[in-house]
């Protein structure tokens, strides 16, 4: 049974004469993967920026189906937009975007902290991800002593260290070789999908694409295909 967490109606995005989005509907169920592709500037990162309430579309709607009801992410304002990242969505982006002053476990720890988690907690917590995702031994290292694809790990381990619903990634894997890409793919997929939570993820990876349920084609601010992935539910659903 397909059970949306998150669903998106006519969302319409313009930057002066610029069509960034024309009218796109979608849903994202629970712990489905789904990923976002199309050539460049055809929207993806609009669209995936309007899911995530980091910008608010034209018109249109994004609705958060979290357990104390739905939130109407498309309504609110910068500061309610920013606690509903803090406590319902995780991201990744291509450069993991990590603080180069801080250690792995220090930037992986930081959500925590933000959210109010007292210091000593989030690291164990912090810790305990990274070494879920095979950086046991790493934790004191800053980003800059840190391969791509263990740099990339560690902001997959910033992003589930919360417990998201849903994981937002933007070309996680775009600055990667093709086997650490598909380790790093495989990552996020084990720690989202397969721990009950929904991620969405913007490529033009081919192989990435293949790892997810469903892929979402867009051609100038719409939905022009729509697809199964490689990935079957039962297979990846713990
Ligand atoms: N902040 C902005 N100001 C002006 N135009 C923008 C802005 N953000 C996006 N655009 C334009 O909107 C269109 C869609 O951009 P978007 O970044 O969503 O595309 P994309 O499919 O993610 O592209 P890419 O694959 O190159 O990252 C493009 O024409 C882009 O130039």
């Amino acid at each position: 049974m397909f059970t949306p967490v998150l669903t998106a109606q006519s969302l319409t995005k313009t930057y002066g004469s610029t069509v960034a989005l024309a009218g796109v509907s979608l849903q994202i169920g629970v712990a489905e993967a789904v990923a976002v592709m199309g050539a460049s500037g055809s929207g993806k990162t609009t669209l995936l920026h309007c899911l995530a309430g980091i910008i608010t579309p034209d018109n249109g709607t994004v609705t958060l189906h979290a357990p104390q009801g739905p939130q109407q992410v498309h309504q609110l304002p910068p500061e309610g937009r920013a606690r509903l990242r803090r406590d319902h969505y995780g991201f990744v982006f291509q450069q993991g975007l990590l603080l180069p002053e801080l250690t792995a476990v220090e930037n992986v720890a930081l959500p925590l902290l933000l959210g109010g988690t007292e210091r000593r907690a989030a690291e164990a917590e912090a810790a305990r991800w990274l070494h879920h995702l095979g950086l046991a031994g790493m934790e004191d290292r800053r980003p800059g002593q840190l391969s791509g694809g263990q740099a990339q790990r560690v902001a997959v381990a910033r992003a589930q260290v919360t417990g998201p619903a849903v994981v937002f990634a933007d070309e996680p894997t775009g600055a990667l070789d093709s086997r650490t890409s598909a380790q790093v793919m495989q990552a996020l997929l084990d720690t989202t999908v397969g721990a009950g939570r929904s991620l969405v993820v913007v490529t033009h990876d081919e192989q990435v694409a293949a790892g997810c349920h469903r892929v979402v084609r867009l051609r100038d601010g719409l939905v022009v295909q729509e697809h199964a992935g490689g990935a079957r539910p039962a297979e990846v659903v713990a």
